[in-house]
């Protein structure tokens, strides 16, 4: 982040805590609750702290219940912090004022906005009434999202007869037409193929690079965070365990790296043991996971040893470092 810029989001100690009213089941259940209620406390999120940059795109990253959506939903004011502090684009979120709403939107793959027995343009219009956006502007959103989203043809259908693919487009869409400056995406391609996958992330990037947007994104699919993040926070359990480059995470793993060997004569598992921990072998393709500090004085060797048509070294699949790091910290805190 470059220091002459204010922050765009600004995150200080942020905690959210719910109360979980517990009941027994059965009719008995609830009267023993109406006479005396239990009540349980869930730190979902305990302490953040993080600045984004205008234009910064991030990867947000936890596994199931780490606080992603708490965050996201604080930070957009939906839900009120139980400590700390946020803000974005200079504006205290629980305040929810209209000056704040018109520089944010919220976008979750598993919740829709659009009127489901009208065309998505209805929707459209009823946005533009909402964010008070000038026609000129309206119209010349709607051409380049249009183009950018391939929206021809679907945009009068009424919504419920849209594929998911089309849908999550035009909420999409609907959700940036007042062109926000900072975009929460929580898992905005859930559940999508590969190519609509493709097609949201494309479509995330230029609206970025157009409009200097600050973006945060959460997605279980890592081709999203790769392809469009360079700064990655991780969650886990409420807490932030790693905030940095997506490349320093993945030196975070085992430590080791992955060196893919395509020989021209098939090598025993056994031998190549020998110069690491082998991951797979199908004959003449096989991938060894290497300690880092080892990788150039066994690759020079298993250029000697073995008949090597090629060889590379890569960083392990993001996946698997993340699966490590909460494999860990896991082993931590029950060890
Ligand atoms: N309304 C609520 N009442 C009580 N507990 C909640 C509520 N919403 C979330 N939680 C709990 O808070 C924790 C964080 O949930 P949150 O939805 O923020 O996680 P997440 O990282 O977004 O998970 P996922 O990836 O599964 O969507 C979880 O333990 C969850 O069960």
């Amino acid at each position: 982040m470059t220091t002459s810029e204010p922050a765009s989001v600004q995150v200080r100690d942020l905690q959210k805590q719910y109360a979980v009213h517990e009941k027994e089941p059965g009719l008995l259940g609830s009267v023993k609750a109406f006479v005396s209620r239990k009540t349980r406390y869930v730190d979902a999120v305990k302490g953040v702290t993080f600045d984004l940059a205008p234009g910064e795109v991030v990867g947000f990253l936890g596994p199931n219940g780490a606080g992603k959506t708490t965050t996201l939903k604080m930070l957009s004011g939906l839900l009120h912090p139980s400590g700390g502090q946020a803000s974005v684009a200079g504006f205290e979120p629980r305040r929810r004022e209209t000056a704040f709403l018109k520089q944010i939107t919220l976008v979750m793959g598993q919740k829709q906005q659009l009127i489901w027995d009208l065309p998505a343009l209805d929707s459209f219009l009823v946005n533009q009434a909402i964010y008070e956006i000038p026609d000129g502007q309206y119209h010349a959103t709607m051409r380049e999202f249009t183009e950018v989203l391939s929206l021809d043809g679907i945009l009068k259908k009424q919504v419920r007869k849209l594929s998911l693919g089309e849908r999550m487009k035009c909420e999409l869409a609907a959700a940036l037409l007042h062109r926000p400056k900072i975009l929460f995406l929580d898992e905005p391609t859930i559940g999508l193929d590969v190519n609509m996958q493709e097609a949201v992330r494309e479509f995330v990037r230029e609206y970025n690079r157009r409009y200097n947007a600050t973006v945060i994104l959460t997605s279980h699919y890592m081709a999203d965070v790769t392809a469009l993040a360079r700064r990655i926070l991780v969650i886990d359990k409420g807490e932030l365990v790693f905030d940095g480059d997506l490349a320093r995470l993945a030196e975070q793993g085992s430590g080791g790296k992955t060196v893919k060997l395509q020989l021209r004569q098939p090598a025993e598992s056994l031998r190549l043991g020998r110069y690491g921990q082998v991951i797979s072998n199908d004959g003449l393709s096989v991938e060894l996971n290497i300690p880092r500090a080892d990788v150039s004085a066994r690759a020079a060797r298993l250029l000697a040893d073995f008949d090597v048509a090629d060889l590379t070294v890569e960083d392990p699949p993001i996946e698997t470092v993340m699966a490590e790091l909460f494999g860990k910290r896991r082993e931590v805190v029950s060890g």
